[in-house]
């Protein structure tokens, strides 16, 4: 984008202007597409705010996996903002997939998770994500993740980097200022290493852990893990358990505009579009910068500062 323009579409972003008729927008702008989606993810917000409050009837989805009503909810509001904003482009999203949809290939999609962290969101935890990530050629290349409880919002924008906002959830219906500070990954201090870890992944990462030496692990619910090691809290996650594309897209680009990257076992970026398998991930480690560890590296781990 043209700087003037791109300096017109920030200013746009940052008085908070509401667009709450949304022509349909070019899905590679990034600040664009942001702009249109913040009504929808604070509306999404707000809903999972008060059932966590209220607390939720737990329900059971096929693969035993529990739902709850602020999930079909919050999804619902995003849905109908994304087939505004971009009707031409598919939409693939957790709990529409559970309901039974299949969607074909295509080139380019969207990826929404409306709640991640479902489990822990009914166990009281604050430590759950709005997620919106969008796929090109294999590639996540936008993301938006919004954490309701804290009220931090991280995004891709269109000068490639992360951001980081407060986007507030209380006060009246019109879309508060909401100013973006860049977001950069930390140089990982090998003595001190901070991994976050799931609570839901069992202890297949421990190994990878103890072979870093990490210094401290800390349990964290949902994509929230991605958005601290881009805002630099912490320096890598690893995930060697079941996880689906809408867990990761979102966080993934996020990350990588960071400065981070997100890899399978063998060291090569995790990508997107496993239609015929369900959208289930590899296993994988994000890292906050180049990955410190590949499958095969064992020895030569252990063996550092031998
Ligand atoms: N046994 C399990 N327990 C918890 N999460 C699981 C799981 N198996 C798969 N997952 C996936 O991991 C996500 C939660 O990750 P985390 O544990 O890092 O919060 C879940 O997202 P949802 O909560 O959106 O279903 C789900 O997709
Ligand atoms: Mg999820």
């Amino acid at each position: 984008m043209h700087a003037d323009a791109y300096a017109a579409r920030s200013k746009l972003i940052s008085i908070g202007v509401l667009l709450q008729e949304i022509p349909a927008i070019d899905v590679n702008d990034h600040d664009a597409l942001i702009a249109a989606l913040l009504p929808a993810v604070r509306d999404a917000g707000r809903v999972e705010m008060e059932h966590f409050r209220k607390g939720v009837a737990i329900e059971q989805k096929a693969d035993r996996s529990p739902v709850t009503v602020a999930d079909r909810e919050a999804e619902a509001l995003l849905l109908a903002a994304l087939s505004k904003i971009a009707p031409s482009v598919q939409i693939v999203a957790e709990e529409d997939i559970a309901a039974g949809a299949a969607p074909g290939y295509a080139r380019r999609f969207f990826l929404v998770d409306a709640l991640d962290g479902t489990r822990l969101f009914i166990r009281g935890k604050p430590e759950f994500s709005i997620n919106i990530g969008f796929v090109e050629d294999g590639r996540a290349s936008f993301g938006l993740i919004f954490l309701p409880p804290s009220e931090r919002l991280f995004v891709t924008r269109s000068d490639g980097a992360a951001y980081e906002a407060r986007l507030p959830l209380s006060g009246d219906d019109v879309l508060p200022d909401v100013s973006f500070k860049k977001i950069a990954t930390r140089a990982p201090d090998r003595d001190a290493l901070v991994a976050f870890n799931s609570r839901g992944a069992g202890s297949a990462s421990a190994h990878l852990l103890a072979e870093l030496r990490v210094a401290e692990a800390r349990p964290l619910g949902s994509a929230m893990k991605f958005c601290l090691i881009a805002a630099g809290e912490g320096d890598l996650y690893a995930r060697f358990g079941e996880t689906y594309e809408w867990d990761t897209a979102a966080g993934q680009a996020i990350l990588e505009a960071a400065g981070g990257s997100v890899t399978t076992l063998d060291g090569e970026p995790l990508t997107y579009g496993n239609f015929t398998r369900g959208f289930l991930n590899p296993y994988f480690v994000a890292w906050g910068r180049q990955p410190l560890w590949r499958s095969g590296d064992e020895t030569s781990t252990s063996k550092r500062g031998a």
